[in-house]
């Protein structure tokens, strides 16, 4: 059987890495990922490539096959230790071999301008990496909303949209749909931005003051991290739409930069920068 020809370098699709999740099936330790996650980066126009947990040591290597990021939305929550706190509710699944991988490859990304596209535990896991906190339980703080998917529906009800997020000025969501423009977005979280780490540009409020998108200010690469799902029925929806060509615009000039050897990937001190 005759395999198809590999396109040359400059077609080849932008390739944008899938941190896995981490979990039993049955008896067995799988590394999974959301299939709509797959999908909304075939959407951007790039490659999806799922990663599982990587050490300290193998993420450069990991991160110089990339030309993106996306960090996926994931039922278990960001482990309140990144942030020091104790676990509040010990009946909601962690993953912390995810958070081994996501929080320094969010800082490693950032310090070398690798485009980095953040869902839900994405935008949670960004904002603990580079220095800030999590509400454990958005709604119970006071004067917020319950922002949890109404329990035990069908993904159509879960996914479907429940609240406004309103755009704000400066930002990357400014300039795609305008500052003050109002988005319906769905909503299945119960972490939440508690503290912003420092650095990070609020791109959408919510209705009850919880920031639901954030951009890196000073980052030399792209970086959209958003507490909704845009990719769920992404093709639907002409604001996902236009967020993932966005995000795969900027993957392929990255991919560009790349294969003229003009982006920092060679340079590992960039690797382990830390936040500013
Ligand atoms: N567990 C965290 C993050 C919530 C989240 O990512 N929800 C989506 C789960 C399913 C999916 O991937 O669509 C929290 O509760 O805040």
């Amino acid at each position: 059987m005759k395999l198809p020809e590999a396109s040359a370098p400059t077609e080849r699709k932008p390739v944008v890495l899938i941190p896995s999740c981490n979990r039993m099936v049955g008896e067995h330790p799988f590394h999974i990922a959301g299939q709509k996650y797959v999908q909304a980066v075939r959407l951007a126009g790039c490659l999806p490539l799922i990663a599982p947990p990587t050490d300290a040591h193998s993420l450069p290597e990991l991160l110089a096959l990339a030309d993106g990021v996306l960090l996926s939305g994931s039922p278990s929550n960001v482990h309140p230790d990144h942030f020091g706190e104790a676990v509040l509710d010990p009946t909601l699944p962690l993953d912390p071999e995810r958070d081994a991988l996501t929080l320094p490859l969010v800082r490693a990304a950032v310090a070398m301008g690798l485009p980095l596209l953040a869902i839900c535990r994405g935008l949670q896991e960004t904002n603990v990496a580079l220095g800030g906190s999590l509400h454990q339980a958005v709604q119970e703080q006071e004067g917020m909303a319950d922002h949890r998917a109404p329990p035990g529906q069908p993904p159509q009800v879960a996914y479907a949209e429940q609240h406004e997020v309103e755009i704000q000025a400066g930002g990357r969501l400014a300039a795609l749909f305008g500052a003050g423009q109002r988005v319906a977005v769905n909503s299945l979280h119960g972490q939440g931005v508690k503290t912003l780490a420092p650095g990070l540009h609020i791109e959408a409020l919510a209705p009850d003051g919880l920031v639901e998108a954030f951009s890196v200010r000073n980052a030399s690469g792209y970086t959209l991290c958003l507490q909704w799902h845009p990719e769920w029925l992404a093709e639907q929806n002409p604001v996902s739409m236009a967020m993932l060509r966005d995000f795969g615009a900027a993957c392929q000039a990255y991919r560009a930069r790349r294969a003229l050897g003009l982006s920092p990937l060679s340079n590992p001190k960039v690797m382990h920068a830390q936040p500013q």
